[in-house]
């Protein structure tokens, strides 16, 4: 089965979110629940968009002819509007409202006025252009939005610009999809010391290994704007299973690593097979062991323990899941440079891609996880079966599919 299929058939584990109110100060990372609409329009007033003077069509007139203007009025930013006498002026700063029969801000360089100090009772104007364009230099009511248009759609993961538009059109709260909390279990007696992730400085003894996965997988999942669980389980079946009940007090989703292949002591497989999940093998390397279950309403998914496996299983599947996309549709695409990559007879292979500085991607030339730790993408690379021409590789200027990682 290719990587795209299973995505979708594992799709009904995306966890259910309900929504909450939060703060738009605090919202950057999440996800909207639903579609946030414009209550005003922005800017609500017609606004100068330059330091200058606003004129209306008989000042204008004057103005051409070399007559000096008289100065009515000065509005600085975030003042009242001022009142337009007929064939007059009222300076105005940048954002300031500007008279309701004004035709045109002209900038103050253009006049002989001093762009510091007390407003002048009358400018002479040096120079326009010809024609006056209509409303120049004066931003229209609803330029930036209007009332009731779109400002993000549902399911939306909300950016730093989002909480500007946000905080720009007066809105203080938005519903979004409470942050989902994975629970990452590893599996392995191997893992030395459970929580040992290399911190505390001592070596790993003789064939245990530090933890790469549940460090990993954390970092991703927060990646991912999802809080981490972390828990560990050693290669006894009991634990693995009294962890999952914890599990389901505490995650809307649990990510399992390790013990699902073919050996002696293989838990997660032991444990849950086959009343909670289900295995299989997926034309993909690497990561091609999976699984995928639920522990009551739990859903699980079941990654293979080999790092480089754990890393991408999770980017594809986890990734499509707190998504809410299926993969087929997460895959970008690129340009590929440097030397060919050899497809793989009958699997979909996955690579480390770092951009060049002309945007094209280059390839590592393995794939373990400390290749992926300076990659920007995983490049996918389809089985050679699956080239009309059957060639055996992919060469520099082939577009090809990338996921950022
Ligand atoms: N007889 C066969 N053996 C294996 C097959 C097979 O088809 N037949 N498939 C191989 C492939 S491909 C993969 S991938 C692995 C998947 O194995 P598991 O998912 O059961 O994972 P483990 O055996 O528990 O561990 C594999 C590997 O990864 C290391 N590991 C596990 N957890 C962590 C961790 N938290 N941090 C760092 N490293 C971890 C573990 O020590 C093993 O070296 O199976 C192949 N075997
Ligand atoms: O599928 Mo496994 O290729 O070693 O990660």
């Amino acid at each position: 089965m290719d990587p795209e299929d299973y995505s979708e058939l594992i799709a009904d584990l995306a966890p259910d979110l309900r929504p909450e109110t939060t703060p738009v100060r605090n919202a950057a990372g999440r996800t909207t629940a639903s579609v946030v609409t414009a209550p005003r329009a922005v800017p609500d007033f017609a606004a100068s968009a330059m330091d200058g003077f606003a004129l209306d069509e008989a000042a204008l007139a004057s103005a051409r002819n070399g007559e000096t203007i008289r100065v009515v009025g000065d509005t600085p930013a975030g003042h009242g509007v001022n009142v337009l006498q007929p064939g007059c002026a009222v300076r105005v700063m940048t954002g300031a409202p500007v008279p309701t029969d004004s035709e045109a801000v002209v900038p103050v360089e253009l006049t002989d006025a001093r762009q510091t100090g007390p407003a002048p009772y009358a400018i002479k104007i040096d120079s326009l252009p010809s024609p006056v364009p209509p409303g120049w230099n004066i931003r229209p009511i609803g330029e930036d939005m209007n009332r009731g248009d779109i400002v993000l759609p549902a399911g939306e993961r909300i950016t730093a610009a989002g909480v500007g538009a946000l905080a720009m059109l007066g809105i203080g709260e938005v519903e979004t999809l409470r942050t989902p909390r994975i629970g990452l279990i590893v599996t392995g007696d191997e893992i030395h010391g459970a929580n040992q992730t290399g911190e505390t400085g001592t070596e790993a003894t003789t064939a245990s290994i530090f933890n790469s996965n549940l460090p990993m997988l954390a970092a991703a999942a927060r990646g991912l704007g999802a809080e981490p669980i972390e828990a560990t389980s050693s290669d006894d079946a009991d634990e693995l299973l009294s962890v999952l009940t914890r599990m389901q007090a505490e995650a809307d989703l649990v990510v399992t690593t390790g013990g699902i292949s073919a050996g002696a002591f293989e838990v997660v497989r032991q444990a849950l097979e086959p009343d909670h999940s289900t295995f299989r093998r997926l034309e993909m390397r690497p990561g091609s062991p999976q699984g995928y279950g639920r522990f009551g309403a739990l859903p699980m998914i079941h990654l293979p323990g080999t790092p480089q496996g754990a890393f991408v299983a999770f980017h594809l599947f986890v990734g499509s899941l707190m998504t809410g996309q299926n993969l087929r549709q997460r895959w970008r695409k690129g340009i590929l440079t440097g030397s060919g990559l050899r497809r793989h007879g009958n699997a979909v292979t996955f690579r480390p891609g770092t951009f060049t500085e002309s945007g094209e991607i280059l390839a590592a030339d393995r794939a373990r996880l400390p290749d992926f730790a300076t990659a920007d993408v995983i490049i996918r690379i389809p089985r050679a079966t699956d080239s009309p021409q059957g060639d055996e590789s992919l060469n520099a200027g082939t577009v090809i599919d990338y996921l950022e990682c």
